[in-house]
């Protein structure tokens, strides 16, 4: 090439010029490199547990709160159990069945979220990884849980929920038992659900093996861990 068409960059001279702007960290193709980056870490992270359960429920149930005690207590028994529990690493449920893990020796993982005035994952988790992402994160939730165990809570446990209820009903995931716990919490939506949404056809009988409701905190985590093929 000779004069003007002799080029006066190169791919090599731009990848290490400095940056004039940076408008491009928050484009979409980036992101997408953001969002790979998190599914690689994620899994590298996960991949190697073993058995687990994931629990969901609310972020603002207080420590005096009885099903706090409950989700502790569901978090010792995977843990004598040799069964990992997976929570969303934050406070209320999340720490209560962490906190239950962490006291028996069991691996407590907090998947964590990156929120405004969050408080970080709580100090009972012994695994843990804050994503930015929450369908990476429920994608973590899904993949490395063979049941799960859901506590009351608000649009976070429903979100939860019904994405594994999804999943097993599409078979996009194998044999998922989830057990909920608190017939009186639960009763009204159920209610609703078998009613209205089975009476409209809209979905198909729930399998009383893989969804069960109940107080009981030993039939809850033997249903959650009746998933589990070692
Ligand atoms: C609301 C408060 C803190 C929020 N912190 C959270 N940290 C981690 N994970 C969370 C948080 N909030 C919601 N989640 C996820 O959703 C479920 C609980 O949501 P709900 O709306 O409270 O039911 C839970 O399982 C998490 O995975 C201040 O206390």
């Amino acid at each position: 090439m000779r004069g003007n068409m002799i080029p006066t960059d190169n791919t090599y001279a731009n990848l290490l010029a400095p940056e004039k702007s940076t408008d491009w960290l928050h484009m979409d193709p980036w992101r997408v490199l953001r969002i790979q980056a998190e599914f690689v870490d994620g899994f590298g992270a996960l991949a190697e547990i073993g058995p687990a359960v994931a629990i969901f429920g609310s972020a603002r149930t207080d420590r005096r709160d009885p099903m706090y005690k409950a989700a502790r207590r569901c978090g010792r028994m995977l843990a004598e159990a040799g069964v990992a529990t997976i929570t969303g690493g934050g406070p209320g449920i999340m720490e209560a069945a962490n906190r239950g893990a962490f006291e028996r020796g069991g691996t407590s993982v907090g998947l964590g979220i990156e929120l405004p005035h969050e408080q970080g994952i709580n100090r009972w988790v012994n695994l843990g990884m804050t994503f930015r992402y929450f369908f990476v994160r429920k994608t973590m939730f899904v993949k490395y849980s063979e049941g799960a165990i859901v506590f009351p809570g608000g649009f976070g446990t429903l979100d939860e929920m019904f994405e594994l209820l999804t999943l097993v009903q599409t078979h996009k995931v194998a044999r998922t038992p989830v057990a909920l716990v608190g017939r009186d919490y639960w009763a009204g939506l159920f209610d609703w659900i078998e009613g209205t949404l089975k009476a409209e056809g809209m979905i198909s009988e729930l399998d009383q093996q893989l969804v069960k409701i109940t107080d009981d905190i030993e039939e809850a985590v033997a249903v959650a861990m009746s998933g589990i093929r070692r």
